[in-house]
This record gives C-alpha cells, sequence and structure tokens, in this order.
C-alpha cells in the first residue's frame, strides 16, 4: 500500500494570514491546498439558496453530505475558482455575512462529521496544505507539521479593513472588530473541534510581523522537520 502524502496544517483565527501563508507554501512546494473555510462557506451559500436556517442541523447534514461543489484552479490567472450547484461563488463566499453563517452551522456537531471525509479525501498525489480550524488537533491529527497562526484581534480586523476597502466592499473598522470578535468567540468556544492549537502545533504570533516574514519563518519550520526526519527533502524545490 502506498503511504499517505505529507500534510501541513495551518489553523488559526479569522485574518490571522492563513490563505496567504498557504498559497505561499503550495506554491513554493507544489502542493495541493485544503481551504476548508471555503467548504464551510459554501455550505453557508447553500444553505441560504436552499431556505435552510443555520441552526437546523437535520436540514444541513444532508445538504454538506450531497453538496454539489467543485474546487479548481484556473489555469491561466492559477486563481482558485469554486463552482456551486454550477454557479460561480468564488467572490461572494468571501463575504462577512457568508462567514459569520459558515461559523453559525460549523458550531453543529453532524455537519462536521458528515464534511470530514470529502477534507480528508484532498490527501491526494502530492503533500497537502490543510488551511482551517481543526485541521491539526481532527482532520489530520497525525500531520507532519502543524502551525497555528494567531494575531491581535484589532490587526486581524485592520488586516480585513484594507483587504475589503480594495475590493470595494462598504465596511467600518469598527464593525469588522466586532465581526471577528463574534466569529472568534463562537469558533473558539463551541463544544466540537472548538478552535485551539494542536498540542504539537508551532505557534506563531504575526500581529508584528509581514505575510513574508511568516512565510520565511514557517519555511524554517519545514527545514527543522526535514532535519528531524519528519518530512521528506524531496519536499523542497531543487
Ligand atoms: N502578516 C501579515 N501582515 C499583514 N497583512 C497580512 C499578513 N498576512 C496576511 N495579511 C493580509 O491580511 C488579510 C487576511 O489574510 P488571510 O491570509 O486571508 O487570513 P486568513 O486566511 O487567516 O483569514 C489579507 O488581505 C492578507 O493579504
Ligand atoms: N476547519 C474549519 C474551517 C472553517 N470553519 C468555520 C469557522 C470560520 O469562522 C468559518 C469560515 O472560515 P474561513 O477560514 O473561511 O474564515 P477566514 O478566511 O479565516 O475569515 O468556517 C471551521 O469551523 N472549521
Amino acid at each position: 500500500m502506498q503511504a499517505a502524502m505529507p500534510v501541513i496544517t495551518v489553523d488559526g483565527p479569522s485574518g490571522s494570514g492563513k490563505g496567504t501563508v498557504c498559497r505561499l507554501l503550495a506554491e513554493t512546494l507544489n502542493w495541493e491546498v485544503l481551504d476548508s473555510g471555503a467548504i464551510y462557506r459554501v455550505l453557508s451559500l447553500a444553505a441560504l439558496h436552499h431556505q435552510i436556517a443555520t441552526d437546523n442541523e437535520e436540514g444541513l447534514v444532508p445538504l454538506a453530505a450531497n453538496l454539489d461543489v467543485q474546487f479548481s484552479i484556473d489555469k491561466e490567472t492559477k486563481k482558485s475558482k469554486i463552482v456551486l450547484e454550477g454557479e460561480d461563488v468564488t467572490n461572494t463566499i468571501r463575504n462577512e455575512e457568508v462567514g459569520a453563517a459558515a461559523s453559525k452551522i460549523a458550531a453543529l456537531p453532524r455537519v462536521r462529521e458528515a464534511l470530514l471525509r470529502r477534507q480528508r479525501a484532498f490527501r491526494t498525489e502530492v503533500g497537502l496544505i490543510a488551511d482551517g480550524r481543526d485541521m491539526g488537533t481532527v482532520v489530520f491529527p497525525d500531520a507532519e507539521l502543524k502551525i497555528y497562526l494567531t494575531a491581535s484581534a484589532e490587526e486581524r480586523a485592520r488586516r480585513r479593513f484594507v483587504e475589503l476597502n480594495e475590493k470595494g466592499h462598504d465596511v467600518t473598522l469598527s464593525g469588522l472588530l466586532e465581526d471577528i470578535k463574534a466569529r472568534d468567540d463562537r469558533d473558539m468556544n463551541r463544544k466540537v473541534a472548538p478552535l485551539v492549537p494542536a498540542s504539537d502545533a508551532i505557534v506563531v504570533d504575526t500581529t508584528e510581523h509581514t505575510a513574508e516574514q511568516v512565510f520565511k519563518q514557517v519555511m524554517s519550520f519545514i527545514q527543522d522537520a526535514i532535519v528531524a526526519g519528519k518530512l521528506p527533502k524531496s519536499c523542497l524545490p531543487k
């Protein structure tokens, strides 16, 4: 039987820089990315389309189990594309309302259970960078390297403000800070798979660091894992 491919997990709260670091890592190592948050976001949009409330666990479980979603990478732009029930939802799922609804749905134990197999199926021919909240604790507890990114809520709200402003969204810094705190509270205090660093995760506070600095630091952890024999040397580019 073929050995399971290596996994690097990157967990942390909203705006801590997970997506940015995961994209850079995937490009450098030429590995696949699992954006697990996008799965929860897509499910919350599907629930909206099918008029299923975010607390209706009975209704959400079959929707999660049969979610008609495709993740792909556009060959020309190299950007990821997400299609739900035939509709391109790549941008729609990124707004804060969908994020908040995703966080509510994500608190339901049977919904999480229904999405487990779909997430684990991302571990295929090459290595996997897994981005989320419970990648190191629940989905890939045997991952070769686990990173937990964090930053102050104020800095994370500031980052989102800059990002959404650039995209032309009408948002306020105080509103985003409130949203981020509410989401942290829900994600960290739910009963199943709460957002916590795995006991064997390396915690990195990114508040005072640029994305480039954080990426370099994570690359140094990869080097350490190679020296320790946890990751194969072949995972680094020639
Ligand atoms: N270390 C950093 N310093 C400043 N801005 C950052 C940093 N890391 C990411 N960003 C920016 O902050 C925003 C949120 O980052 P993102 O990677 O989407 O976070 P997450 O996936 O954890 O929610 C993006 O606009 C990104 O460009
Ligand atoms: N592995 C995961 C990923 C996301 N979630 C939930 C909780 C999060 O608030 C929402 C949205 O996650 P997402 O990673 O897209 O959010 P951010 O980009 O970090 O703002 O989904 C989860 O419970 N478990």
